[in-house]
């Protein structure tokens, strides 16, 4: 039986006087992979820092399973950011410590496990990321995708109930970005972690994708939600079915000059 892991109620979000987006409401259920989608602007990523607590709602709460996380105080919050693995747009790996010290650097902050546990640990998610024998390589000697999958080992590396992902794709070639997708869900299958990310790249939606949101900047409201796919044939709101139908364009050629 599936249940919530993230149930957003009402929630208003503003930069002050200046507000983004209104009477937002929804679930993440277990097992999601769940996007955020939107045209620029709407507050994709504004949502997201809200959903980590990096920003405060102007109105509503943000529940993680039966816990309020907008009324939790630090150290519970500090605890349910336990069960989250974040990989952000650029990566976030610290240039000057390698692969192998980069995933470990959680396991030290947080677990109690032993220094050669940390290494068996740390080689298990690298292996699992497709980066076996890369462990002593500073994040400038390898490619950009390999630095995405990097960052996504460090974030497994404390088995979050939830990853989160800021535009995991951006910036790389059609190939590594599919293949980033293929890793993403294999995690999840393997882990059990359920998975909530922005992202513009509507041909990962349609890959991996399971159920979604749109917010509209117009309205400044979240328009639809549901299954990507059925969204894309079947939603009752015009932009949404053309925002979606624009990725069947993406992903059937590379024709287009734009
Ligand atoms: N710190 C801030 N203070 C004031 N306004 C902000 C701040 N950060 C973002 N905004 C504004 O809030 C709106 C939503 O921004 P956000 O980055 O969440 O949108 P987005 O949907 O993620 O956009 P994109 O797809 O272009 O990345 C934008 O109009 C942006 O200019």
């Amino acid at each position: 039986m599936s249940e919530a892991v993230i149930s957003i109620r009402d929630l208003t979000m503003a930069y002050g006087s200046r507000l983004i987006q209104q009477d937002v409401n929804f679930d993440v259920m277990r097992g999601d992979i769940f996007v955020i989608m939107g045209g620029s602007g709407c507050g994709k990523s504004t949502l997201l820092k809200h959903l980590l607590g990096l920003i405060e709602p102007a109105r509503g709460t943000i529940s993680y399973g039966s816990q309020n996380f907008t009324r939790a105080g630090p150290a519970e919050r500090q605890a349910l950011r336990q069960n989250w693995g974040i990989t952000y747009q650029s990566g976030g790996l610290i240039s000057a410590m390698t692969l192998a010290d980069n995933v470990a650097l959680p396991l030290e902050q947080y677990s109690n496990y032993s220094a050669s546990d940390i290494r068996d640990i740390v080689a298990l998610k690298l292996a699992l990321v497709g980066l076996d024998g890369y462990q002593d390589f500073l994040p400038a000697e390898i490619s950009g995708g390999m630095r995405k999958r990097a960052a996504l080992a460090r974030a497994i590396a404390l088995d979050p109930d939830i990853l989160f992902f800021d535009e995991p794709s951006a910036g790389l070639d059609p190939i590594s970005s599919r293949r980033l997708d293929d890793l993403i869900l294999q995690l999840k299958e393997s882990t059990g972690a359920s998975v909530v990310m922005v992202t513009h790249e509507l041909p990962s939606i349609f890959a991996i994708a399971n159920n979604a949101i749109y917010l509209d900047a117009d309205s400044k409201r979240m328009i639809d939600s549901g299954n990507p796919a059925w969204m894309r044939e079947h939603s009752e709101h015009a932009v949404v079915r053309q925002f979606l139908n624009r990725a069947a364009d993406h992903a059937s050629g590379e024709t287009s000059h734009e």
